[in-house]
């Protein structure tokens, strides 16, 4: 085991399997190209501004934590995958981080919207956008939730079970409606990435089997339903996937089954959709393709096996979450306790504790996930010390950044900015000890805007029946 000193911290298990960013100390005052958003910088005096707006001020008017989500990025990322997958539907998947002000700039770019519970389709029929425009998802859809989306005319319904099928036919005949259909089906890839957020293994909930044949009896029982409008099939890999292998393989096996089906029933089912699941870079390890880039790489793939199967192009779409919801939102804490923890042999591990935690991001808690962070309010000449960020929850997983070179005089109130922290933080937040979620805000053109209110100690007091 190779043991990495800096500035008297020690990274224990920087084997040769280390991430990159361990290998030697990087300028903590840096903001690296590509993980920030686009309107981070350092302005004058070395202060990370972003949205125009220096981060003392975003804080100063929403508070600490806070989620500053950098408006013109995020609309600019929208309208970057509309215009790159020209020809294809693309929703923008509300799970990796939905409201009432996302779901308008997600409309005004154009993008459709991928929905996966009562709670997104009600934000987002709440917010106006157009029920034609919504797919939904879900693998355990109540009948409230079926309701809503029949009566409301939603777009389409990714169809997940053989009892959703039953479900929505008889909510169909008694509605006197016919919703259009996709079957979800389970393509066997493996995909690279956590095992959890991988969703196209076989021994996984979602979804119908090709290789165990449900896929192709969902699809002939849809299509012979006189409730069903049954219009295509959709894959979904898995999440935070940085190479087109997968895609690759689910595109053959999903456009097998298409060519199968027309086999059997003479039909062409019309549409396919690949799901999410492209990755962003959350440190200097990672580097993601540029929509242009996979929407050529995809496209060659379904030209290819089209031709290999016989059989016309389908409408094809996507639905990618975090590449446009994570890389504009930066998470920023504020500093409270810092600790040099002894490990023996004259070494230490500099903890610093901030004001949020797993409440607000449980990804490196729950899928071992790795996040970089600078200090924000200002720069400095002090030699970066290798660091741990935790959170302030009764817990020991409560991390939020492994490790992280920062200055070794960081110092209590100092700021912690977060990069690529918009995806799956605030939507997966949870109230763990007690603790309010932060508030989510746009910044702008040095204008900060709420998004999500803070919740307050009130509201959580609220739900007590057990409290006067
Ligand atoms: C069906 C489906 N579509 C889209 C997504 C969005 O994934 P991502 O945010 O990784 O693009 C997910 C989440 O993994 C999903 O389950
Ligand atoms: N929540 C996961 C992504 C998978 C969610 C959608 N199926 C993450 O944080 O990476």
């Amino acid at each position: 085991m190779t043991h990495m000193h800096v500035a008297g911290s020690i990274h224990a298990d920087a084997s040769s399997a280390a991430p990159v960013w361990l290998e030697k100390p990087v300028d903590a005052n840096v903001l690296v190209d590509g993980l920030w958003s686009g309107t981070a910088v350092r302005g004058q005096g070395g202060e990370m501004h972003v949205g125009g707006l220096p981060v003392s001020e975003i804080m100063a008017q929403a508070g600490s934590p806070v989620y500053a989500i950098d408006e013109i990025d995020f609309r600019g990322r929208a309208l970057t995958w509309a215009q790159a997958f020209s020809g294809w539907k693309v929703y923008y998947a509300g799970k990796s981080f939905l409201s009432g002000t996302i779901a308008r700039w997600v409309s005004e770019e154009g993008l459709n919207l991928d929905v996966c519970s009562l709670g997104e389709l009600t934000v987002a029929l709440r917010a106006g956008f157009d029920p034609a425009r919504i797919g939904l998802h879900g693998n355990n859809k109540s009948e409230e939730l079926l309701r809503l989306a029949l009566s409301t005319g939603v777009g389409r319904i990714i169809i997940d079970s053989s009892d959703e099928i039953t479900r929505l036919e008889r909510i169909g005949a008694e509605l006197g409606v016919r919703p259009p259909v996709l079957i979800r089906v389970t393509t066997g890839v493996e995909a690279h990435t956590h095992e959890y957020i991988a969703t196209a293994h076989e021994d996984q909930k979602f979804g119908f089997s090709i290789a165990g044949g449900q896929a192709l009896v969902a699809l002939v029982r849809c299509q012979g339903s006189p409730h069903l409008d049954l219009v295509g099939l959709h894959s979904h890999i898995g999440s935070q996937i940085f190479d087109t292998n997968g895609f690759e393989v689910a595109a053959r096996r999903t456009l097998r089954l298409m060519s199968q089906f027309k086999e059997a029933t003479g039909v062409t089912l019309p549409e396919l959709d690949l799901g999410g699941g492209f990755g962003i870079a959350y440190t200097i390890d990672d580097s993601p393709a540029t929509p242009a880039d996979l929407a050529r790489g995809l496209s060659d793939i379904i030209e290819h096996e089209c031709r290999a199967f016989g059989l016309d192009k389908p409408l094809l779409s996507l639905e990618p979450g975090r590449a446009i919801s994570g890389p504009p939102g930066t998470a920023l804490y504020t500093v409270g306790t810092i600790k040099d923890v002894e490990l023996g042999g004259g070494q230490s591990r500099r903890y610093i504790s901030v004001d949020g935690g797993m409440s607000d991001n449980i990804r490196p808690a729950l899928y071992a996930a790795e996040y970089s962070a600078v200090v924000a309010n200002r720069v400095t000449t002090a030699p970066p010390t290798l660091s741990r960020v935790v959170g302030l929850h009764c817990e020991g997983g409560d991390i939020l950044v492994r490790d992280v070179f920062l200055p070794s005089d960081i110092a209590i109130g100092d700021v912690i900015a977060v990069p690529a922290a918009g995806a799956y933080s605030r939507s997966m937040a949870s109230n763990y000890n007690h603790t309010p979620r932060p508030a989510v805000v746009g910044v702008r053109d040095g204008k900060v805007s709420v998004i999500l209110r803070r919740e307050t100690l009130d509201d959580l007091l609220a739900l007590d029946a057990g409290l006067d």
